[in-house]
């Protein structure tokens, strides 16, 4: 049976010691959506996702996880994670590329266990995804900052998920790449029907290649389809914020594919 939705959450809240980051948050992702989560700094983007993956535990409320509660959810496999700085190696980091991408072997066999008879073969296939095939047997730390960040993305995909959820994966990439960044993540949205969420603060950048759109700020302001988001006035999207938030321009189509 088909599960209706990849994640959903039904009135979740979090809190810190006193600090609530998180009010009744309800939110449902189905199979093939690529999410934009937007908020200010601390508006809780980081947790939302934690909680997502599992790695905290909602103080209250319920998760369900490609149909089935959270609580009881085995396959965490199939929620791929790349975090917030995840590709932060010094130059003199001594794994290769390959190497990197192996140990996302790990989130499938479980640790010690033998790698899989294709394993070889699946570590290629997620580098080819991201296009860093060619990078193979070189050192993780030689990379860019955006060439590493792709093969934290083929580390995840090694797993075969089912989801994607990445944080705020364009810092420390150079502006001239990240435009080709988001096209390779359009490209396994719309070609392995990868779901995605991303926190991003880069709206407009993202816009051509999200379906929708999710602002937080300790709740949710807003989630639906990007061009909703877009019929918005100002002054709702500036409420939310207490600053202004750029509408998503659908001229960043025709920006470069570099
Ligand atoms: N381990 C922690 N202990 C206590 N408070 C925390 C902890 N981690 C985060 N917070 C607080 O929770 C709030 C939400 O943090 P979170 O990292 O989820 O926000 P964010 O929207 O991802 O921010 P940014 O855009 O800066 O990454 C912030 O006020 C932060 O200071």
């Amino acid at each position: 049976m088909n599960a209706p939705y990849d994640i959903e959450l039904h009135n979740v809240s979090f809190q810190y010691d006193q600090t609530i980051v998180l009010k009744n948050i309800s939110l449902q992702v189905k199979q093939g959506d690529f999410l934009a989560v937007l908020g200010p700094n601390g508006s809780g983007k980081s947790t939302l996702l934690k909680i997502i993956l599992g790695l905290l535990k909602p103080s209250s409320g319920n998760i369900n996880l490609f149909g089935e509660d959270s609580r009881n959810f085995k396959k965490r496999e199939w929620l791929g994670y790349v975090s917030q700085k995840s590709n932060a190696f010094n130059s003199g980091f001594p794994a290769t590329v390959y190497e990197v991408v192996a140990s996302g072997l790990v989130k499938k066999t479980g640790l010690f266990k033998k790698y899989p008879k294709n394993a070889a073969k699946s570590i290629e296939k997620a580098l080819q995804s991201v296009g860093m095939v060619d990078f193979m047997n070189q050192s993780i730390g030689e990379l860019s900052g955006g060439q590493q960040q792709r093969i934290f993305i083929a580390r995840a995909l090694v797993a075969d998920p089912k989801c994607l959820i990445l944080d705020e994966p364009t810092v420390g990439i150079d502006h001239q790449h990240v435009q080709s960044f988001y096209n390779m993540l359009a490209e396994l949205n719309r070609e392995q029907h990868l779901t995605i969420i991303l926190v991003t603060h880069d709206v407009d950048t993202v816009s051509s290649r999200i379906s929708h759109v999710a602002c937080l700020n300790q709740t949710i302001h807003f989630h639906g389809f990007k061009n909703d988001f877009n019929q918005l006035s100002d002054e709702d999207r500036q409420a939310w914020y207490g600053h202004s938030v750029r509408k998503i321009h659908h001229h960043a189509k025709s920006e470069g594919t570099q």
